[in-house]
């Protein structure tokens, strides 16, 4: 359970990647009543809330001066002396961002010491449905709820980033065609706002737009396979689109932190998205005006961010698979972008990914690129992205996702391959059976990563193999899969012979493919001849 936590004795209640259910909120309210809270703040679109609005409402003081400190934590033991004492650590959850592992896991502790918890049963149901504050009297004396309109705070945040009135002279062009994929999560909500009612996008643009809690029976992913509806308007289904694809389009996940963005019959990289936002952040954003601090991506993302960074002269970190690391680099002042391979992309505005944002950003690179071409053809999202790949290289990326594996065969696997990885003239050999076209393996290891900013060492984050031209394959187990395990495999290759950009990932990939499932010994391990999702 997510909550936002202010000091003092005050509480807010917004998204933090979850959703709430409206049963959710009232328990909330009610064991918040209990236990000294003062205030507890509820976003009327944070019912099915976006963490980036978490990262906003931490703004808002409440009326004993108090601020959010963000993030988390159901406080699920009776402590007057605010929530921020209870784990016997001070967790600086100022940031608004997820918990770092040392507070998770000193939660999990707690969690298993709890006899009781204490609830204000006699409370009043909030009315969730208005805006506006209600005061009760709770056990521990005066208590008020003040349901807000989060979209306003959020579109006043994005107001302060975006140059509003560029982007509304694309989206109000009729050159310019666009669609909205929120596949029935929380970003409906904001879409509206933004896009049409700010920046005069057609409403029918936005597709799938009302927030449902089942996602209108749906699976609220933004990818190639999940977000149908968006993949065949924009030409590239299975079956020919009916008309002609709009220019751009853009999904989102459940709780709208996540992106995929497409042009005309064509699909963006996650992992290129953040190098083509990287590179073109300053030209293009206000925000970034005076230049990035740093960039970073997460290990098993694609090196194209990489390049941008080399040749644009800036800091640059590689950190494991999670958000959480980013945030500490940003609240030192040395990240600005950031993005992973699984559809989250971001910037320093707030301390989780936000697809929002990430279209934004797109649509400000589309804007800047045809600033002075509204009348004539269009610089297209598929020139920008081709454009990139002829000054940085192109990287090609696919993953393979193995899900509901035998965990013991899933861990056997990474044992094996750990294993193999003390003898590189081995694994060399090894390759050479399968491919003689594939290059040579350089170094190979269990990718541990050191943040630079707390210390803290993070280990056994991916199984790494590097190749001499740049290749690499990554085998990492998932922490999100829901049963059994999920291998996934990374497979990349950097190409910058530009008679070899432009073709098909499956095909340039193919031997490399090849190397990773016999090298892996994937099928002898897992009993699977093909993986669950290719992305
Ligand atoms: O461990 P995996 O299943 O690959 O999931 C990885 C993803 O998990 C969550 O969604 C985190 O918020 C992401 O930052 C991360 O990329």
């Amino acid at each position: 359970m997510g909550l936002s936590v202010l000091v003092g004795a005050t509480l807010v209640v917004s998204g933090d990647g979850r959703y709430y259910s409206k049963e959710a909120i009232q328990i909330i309210t009610k064991m918040s009543a209990a236990n000294g809270v003062r205030r507890v703040w509820i976003g009327q679109n944070g019912l099915l809330s976006t963490p980036a609005v978490s990262g906003v409402i931490r703004e808002r003081v409440g009326p004993d001066g108090s601020k959010a400190t963000g993030a988390f934590i159901l406080t699920a033991s009776h402590n007057p002396g605010g929530p921020n004492e209870d784990f016997g650590i001070k967790y600086n959850m100022e940031n608004g961002g997820p918990a770092p592992e040392g507070i998770t896991n000193k939660i999990y502790e707690y969690t298993t010491t709890i006899k009781e918890y204490f609830i204000a049963e006699d409370l009043p149901d909030v009315d969730i449905t208005t805006t506006g504050v209600t005061n009760f009297t709770g056990p521990e004396g005066p208590f008020d709820v003040e349901v807000f309109d989060s979209a306003s705070d959020y579109v006043k945040l994005m107001k302060s980033i975006f140059d509003f009135e560029s982007l509304r002279k694309l989206l109000s062009s009729p050159k310019f065609t666009f669609c909205y994929d929120a596949l029935h999560g929380v970003g409906g909500a904001y879409a509206k706002r933004i896009f049409v009612d700010e920046l005069g996008a057609q409403e029918s643009s936005l597709i799938n737009c009302i927030p449902k809690e089942d996602f209108g029976g749906g699976h609220p992913d933004p990818n190639l396979t999940y977000a149908k509806e968006l993949v065949a308007r924009m030409g590239l289904g299975k079956s020919e689109s009916q008309g002609e694809p709009p220019e751009f389009g853009a999904a989102a996940d459940g709780d709208a932190d996540r992106n995929m963005i497409l042009g005309k019959r064509f699909f963006v990289t996650p992992s290129d998205s953040v190098a083509i936002i990287a590179a073109n952040a300053v030209e293009a954003i206000p925000y970034f005006s005076a230049g990035l601090k740093g960039v970073a991506r997460s290990m098993p993302t694609s090196a194209a961010l990489d390049v941008v960074a080399k040749s644009l002269n800036l800091k640059f970190f590689e950190v494991p698979t999670g958000w959480k690391f980013f945030g500490n680099l940003m609240d030192a002042g040395l990240c600005s972008v950031c993005g992973e391979e699984s559809f989250g992309t971001g910037s320093d505005h707030i301390r989780e990914k936000d697809g929002i944002w990430a279209v934004l950003a797109w649509l400000s690179i589309l804007a800047y690129k045809n600033k002075d071409k509204l009348e004539d053809k269009l610089v297209t999202v598929e020139d920008i992205v081709r454009q990139h790949w002829s000054t940085y290289g192109c990287h090609y990326y696919t993953r393979y996702d193995y899900e509901n594996v035998d965990a013991g065969a899933a861990k056997e696997l990474m044992a094996y391959l750990v294993k193999l990885q003390s003898s590189l003239s081995e694994v060399n050999q090894l390759i050479k059976e399968v491919r003689t076209d594939v290059s040579n393996v350089v170094h190979a290891d269990e990718f541990e990563y050191k943040d630079s900013v707390d210390g803290s060492i993070s280990s056994h984050q991916g199984i790494r193999y590097l190749f001499e031209d740049g290749s690499r394959l990554i085998f990492r187990l998932s922490g999100t899969g829901s049963e059994g395990a999920t291998i996934r495999l990374y497979i990349e290759q950097y190409e910058k012979d530009p008679s070899k950009i432009g073709r098909l990932s499956q095909d340039a990939l193919a031997p490399l493919v090849e190397v990773a499932l016999k090298l892996s010994k994937m099928q002898e391990f897992t009993g699977r001849s093909s993986p669950t999702v290719i992305t």
